[in-house]
């Protein structure tokens, strides 16, 4: 037995904010610790920002602090309630019900950060389900959240994976985990839905004034606070889409109760990275109508905007106010999205045909169904005159034959403007990632963990922390996925 030293310091945890909100908005519930859990990740770069003690992380009191074993007496545990529109449907009552909110942390930029459970037991709201994720599921959770945050799109974060030998039944038994998961809040556009349709207005406006008070400080001073809350709701919701869409991530099941309000990626369930480009891939294969394809995520976006507009309806007390407030979404959509073309096309100013230009590469990139990375990457070595890159692309559009027209108007275009090859190349690399989260990487790790060898875990979260580095000893890790890949199949089982 290993001596603990008594003066091991603990998780700096303080109760969290959303407490206060008072016991409508959750029930206190006890984590069921996994059998024996065990450390498979652990995200040190966060862990230092949150001020976790180096002590405790080589502690034997690590796991169990952050799988909710070991509860401080200052810790109170709760599971939220929320509702939500699942495949455009109400569902009703959803809340967390496998999720587990421990406290907060403050992180280096002094913010404080809600520290969360997923996968820690069963709460009042897991309906009939276990309460519990699978191992495959939280090695995805732990490293997409993990590549976003590389891609700089806004997300929840990891800090920290746990397995164990007990399984879960799922189609198959699988064996379970946990990840500590992290972010500013994890209140959802479902939280609104719920205290709304039960006609629960005080609620509603004791919700709405705890966001705008904690995340939305800026809306207080507005004519109508709740209407700005929601303008930036949609703007920062518009932003997050547009963000998806230039990186080809596809969310998988964007249902109300996934949608943060404060446009955080949230819930990785069956996400998936654009590959061979098609407009209506459809990422998750228990969307059988294509709900959440790549095309329709922009539409999704501003369905669910809508729906949490709805529930702001009487606290804003006018549908024209509210209605202005939801126009933001379009706007902010198509600016937004049309600053990421210009800069994955490597182009500073914005001129008429361009949306033309773009508009024909995604064409050919679907009509030869082109790989989405690895082509723009590899556009973005493009030169004046003739290279390699050249043929490399040509290859990647299995030689299509309008692609060196295309080329030539491209050249022609960014000609106009003063860059000059090496300067624009810089600049479209750090827009285009040449790492990303490819299932068929995740499910290598996967295997991987399930043989008890997390080291790919630990390789592919090293890699995408950096996506748009060129990494030399990862060069496998850039190409085309391998045949195999194509029979993958993921689904909301997890
Ligand atoms: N194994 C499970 N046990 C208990 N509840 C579950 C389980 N899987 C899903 N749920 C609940 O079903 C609802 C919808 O699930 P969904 O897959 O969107 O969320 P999730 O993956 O569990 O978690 P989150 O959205 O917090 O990342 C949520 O209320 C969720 O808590
Ligand atoms: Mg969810």
């Amino acid at each position: 037995m290993t001596d603990i030293p008594t003066h091991t310091p603990s998780l700096p945890l303080q109760s969290a904010r959303f407490l206060k909100l008072g016991k409508t908005f959750y029930s206190d519930v006890t984590p069921v610790v996994l059998t024996k859990p065990y450390r498979i990740a652990l995200n040190e770069e966060l862990a230092r920002s949150l001020h976790v003690p180096d002590a405790l992380i080589s502690s034997s009191h690590a796991i169990p602090e952050l799988t909710g074993e070991q509860i401080s007496s200052a810790q109170t545990p709760v599971a939220t309630v929320y509702s939500g529109h699942q495949f455009g449907v109400w569902a009703g009552q959803l809340g967390d019900g496998r999720a587990m909110l421990l406290g907060e942390m403050t992180d280096s930029e002094q913010q404080r950060q809600e520290i969360q459970l997923k996968g820690a037991g069963e709460t009042p709201y897991s309906r009939r389900a276990d309460g519990r994720a699978v191992l495959r599921s939280s090695v995805r959770e732990y490293l997409c959240s993990e590549a976003m945050h590389g891609l700089g799109i806004p997300t929840t974060r990891a800090l920290h994976l746990s397995g164990s030998k007990q399984y879960a039944m799922r189609e198959q038994p699988e064996t379970t985990a946990i990840v500590t998961r992290v972010a500013p809040s994890f209140i959802r556009f479902g939280h609104f839905e719920h205290f709304y349709y039960q006609g629960r207005i005080d609620e509603l406006k004791q919700l709405a004034d705890f966001v705008l008070q904690h995340y939305y400080p800026q809306c207080l001073s507005a004519e109508n606070p709740y209407a700005e809350l929601l303008g930036d709701v949609a703007i920062r919701t518009a932003r997050l889409v547009a963000q998806w869409q230039a990186s080809g991530f596809m969310h998988g099941v964007l249902n109300t109760d996934n949608m943060s309000v404060l446009g955080l990626t949230l819930d990785y369930g069956p996400f998936g990275f654009m590959e061979a480009f098609n407009h209506d891939h459809i990422c998750n294969h228990s969307d059988h109508q294509g709900r959440y394809s790549y095309r329709n995520q922009p539409a999704i976006g501003q369905w669910n905007v809508f729906a949490f507009g709805q529930t702001l309806v009487p606290l804003i007390n006018s549908v024209e106010t509210t209605e202005q407030a939801l126009d933001n979404y379009k706007s902010a959509f198509e600016q937004h999205w049309q600053q990421l073309c210009q800069a994955k096309f490597g182009l500073e100013t914005v001129q008429e045909n361009d949306a033309n230009l773009f508009n024909e590469f995604f064409q050919l990139l679907q009509d030869h169904r082109a790989d989405f990375t690895l082509s723009f990457r590899t556009l973005s070595h493009l030169k004046n005159e003739t290279t390699t890159s050249d043929d490399e692309l040509f290859a990647l559009f299995g030689g299509a034959q309008a692609l060196p027209d295309w080329l030539q108007r491209y050249r022609e275009r960014y000609q106009t403007e003063n860059r000059n090859d090496s300067e624009r190349n810089a600049a479209m690399l750090a827009a285009n990632p040449k790492y990303i989260l490819r299932n068929y990487l995740a499910q290598i790790a996967i295997e991987k963990a399930q043989q008890d060898d997390f080291s790919e875990i630990q390789r592919l979260h090293r890699i995408l922390q950096n996506p748009f580095a060129e990494q030399p000893e990862a060069e496998a890790y850039a190409s085309l996925p391998p045949d195999w890949a194509g029979d993958l199949c993921v689904s909301c089982s997890s």
